[in-house]
């Protein structure tokens, strides 16, 4: 029998002890009459602390752990001990914490996950449950909006991690809620142990998931197809963002019509790196008619960037032929061509060259010098791909090269923000997955975009929660983008950002998810039909009201302790 299978339909409780994060019952700052009808006076120590006095505290605490991991503990241990006050102290600190809890530390937290694990922070579920996986969601003591889902085979670019991939849904996650105000209790990680095609790990005593090899592409396919139905009929309203699959594209042909679903290094990152783009061709100066972009990796980010950006050009007035030929994708045998005498993988077929007259190119360097290109996108996996020369190369063809390595973490990125400014003058228009440091170059400071999902996906998740939104439309991704390109404030414009700066990705977020929802709305996807009426202005005040406020939090449980004394007093 399956472990599933003798599980018990109960609805869900929250009052059933469970791998939820605490709501804070032990926070210091907790007034006394809070703590005495709590009963957890005289548990805690005695002082009732202003949340100045905690992030001191936490801050002083984080900054002493020596190494990045480390410190990604300690984030972990606070958020399953005090989910509110972790978000208090993300939201206040978010530059400093994102890479802690997301790219680049999130990627060795992944590697090392059978050997730091502590607590379970999600749910996971296998192959072996198939045919139960309704009941065992019914574990989840929780409502959901929100569920990032992976199967660990395509981590950052680290590779198949198997179920050690966890790190990654528990890291967006606390995004959409540090980002989008999704309550924490709301969002649900969710890793698929579908087997896994890396040997050291099903090796590996201390590993975490079952043994088996990956499951084949069929057996996957009926597996997703249980569980969307079960997490749709379990939760009628969620929204399912897939991540880090090696091969997304058949479940997101698969679901995109029928559920309310994305795939976030798809659609996600063609989203970002396109708002990034619209910035960068502004600054620029060339048309779209005259861009010529090559793309170094030829596989979910990189074939979802270059889709956008087809749409971006069409909207400029290319026709779609002309927009595709655009790009020049590079994969580990070369140059994508029609007579390279490999099958393609359908994914590639769309911008693979017809035009190469017989020639074919396989390195990075040979490429470049047969296109001449504008723009050179990374997302290979490659760390150091951008090489000084070819760095170089594309500073001698252009003004202002844009150059975007964008694979995570950052030990793959194809070049450094150092290495893109020092070898192009200081000329380059950069965007990177990870982050980089800012650097001083001749006197001024120059500061690196982050290109990277996390300026869209809790806006596109956000707004078709809000919106009840039946399908994520191609429209609503699209306008995630748009929106964003727009964020940027005066003065981030005169620095010549390509991204808002990510200490204002709440408000940043609130405009993202006003696009989405009336994108939405065009495509007649919305069921939450009264937004319809609002203005823009209206609309962006409703969003900031329905979005999760961890310094509010203390505040409403008061309130319902009150309320649940005087009610008690009455009776
Ligand atoms: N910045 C962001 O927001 C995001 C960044 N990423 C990053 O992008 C990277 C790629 O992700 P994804 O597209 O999903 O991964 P895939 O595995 O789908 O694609 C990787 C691509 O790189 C190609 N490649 C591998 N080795 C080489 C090489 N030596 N030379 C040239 N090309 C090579 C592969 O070639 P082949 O097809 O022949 O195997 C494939 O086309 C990852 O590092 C990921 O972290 C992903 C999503 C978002
Ligand atoms: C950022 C992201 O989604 C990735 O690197 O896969
Ligand atoms: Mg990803």
């Amino acid at each position: 029998m399956a472990p599933g299978a003798n599980v018990k339909h109960t609805p869900a409780s929250s009052s059933r002890r469970s791998a939820s994060p605490s709501r804070g019952e032990y926070d210091t700052s907790n007034t006394v009459e809070a703590r005495k009808l709590l009963r957890t006076y005289g548990l805690v120590p005695p002082n009732v602390e202003s949340f100045e006095i905690q992030e001191k505290r936490c801050i002083n605490q984080l900054r002493s752990k020596q190494t990045p991991i480390g410190r990604y503990l300690y984030l972990s241990q606070l958020r399953a001990t005090n989910v509110h006050l972790f978000y208090r102290l993300l939201s206040k600190n978010i530059k400093e914490l994102t890479p802690l809890i997301y790219t680049p530390t999130v990627g060795e937290a992944c590697q090392r996950w059978s050997e730091i694990y502590a607590q379970p922070e999600g749910m996971y579920l296998s192959y072996s449950d198939k045919g139960h996986l309704f009941q065992i969601l019914q574990n989840w003591p929780h409502e959901v909006e929100m569920t990032v889902v992976t199967d660990g085979s395509r981590i950052l670019g680290l590779g198949d991690l198997g179920v050690n991939g966890m790190g990654i849904p528990v890291g967006k996650l606390s995004l959409y809620t540090a980002c989008a105000g999704i309550r924490p209790d709301r969002c649900l990680p969710l890793t698929l142990d579908l087997g896994t095609s890396n040997e050291a790990l099903r090796n590996d005593p201390m590993y975490m998931g079952s043994r088996r090899p990956k499951v084949s592409a069929e057996e996957e396919k009926e597996f997703l197809d249980e569980l969307m139905a079960a997490l749709t009929e379990r939760w009628p309203g969620i929204v399912i963002q897939y991540e880090d699959f090696k091969n997304p594209f058949p479940s997101l042909e698969r679901y995109q019509n029928t559920y309310s679903m994305f795939n976030d290094d798809i659609q996600g990152t063609g989203a970002v790196i396109l708002a990034g783009f619209i910035n960068a061709v502004k600054q620029s100066g060339v048309p779209a008619a005259n861009q010529r972009a090559v793309f170094l990796g030829a596989g979910s980010a990189g074939v979802g960037v270059a889709k956008q950006i087809v749409e971006f050009f069409r909207k400029e007035g290319l026709t779609e032929d002309e927009a595709r030929r655009c790009f020049w994708l590079v994969d580990s045998k070369g140059l994508v061509t029609d007579d390279r005498g490999d099958k393609l993988a359908e994914h590639k077929v769309y911008f693979s060259r017809p035009d190469n007259n017989g020639k074919q190119y396989k390195s990075l360097e040979e490429v470049i010098e047969y296109v001449k290109p504008t723009i050179l996108m990374g997302l290979s996996t490659i760390g150091g791909a951008f090489t000084p020369k070819i760095i170089r190369r594309m500073a001698d063809l252009n003004k202002r090269p844009v150059i975007f390595p964008l694979s995570n973490p950052s030990s793959k990125s194809e070049c450094t923000f150092e290495e893109a400014v020092k070898y192009t003058k200081g000329r380059c228009l950069f965007a990177s997955g990870s982050p980089f440091p800012p650097l001083e170059y001749e006197g001024k400071t120059l500061s690196p975009g982050q290109g990277n999902n996390v300026y869209v996906f809790p806006g596109i998740g956000l707004g078709a929660i809000l919106s009840k939104a039946v399908n994520v439309s191609q429209g609503m991704i699209y306008a995630s983008a748009e929106a964003l390109s727009t964020a940027l404030t005066p003065e981030e414009r005169s620095e010549d950002w390509l991204y808002p700066d990510i200490s204002r990705i709440r408000e940043v977020s609130v405009v993202v998810t006003r696009g989405v929802i009336r994108a939405a709305q065009k495509d007649g996807l919305d069921r939450e039909l009264a937004l319809r009426n609002l203005s823009d202005a209206d609309l962006e005040e409703y969003i900031r009201q329905r979005m999760y406020d961890p310094f509010k939090e203390g505040d409403k449980v008061e309130a319902e302790i009150k309320e649940l004394a005087q009610h008690v007093s009455r009776l």
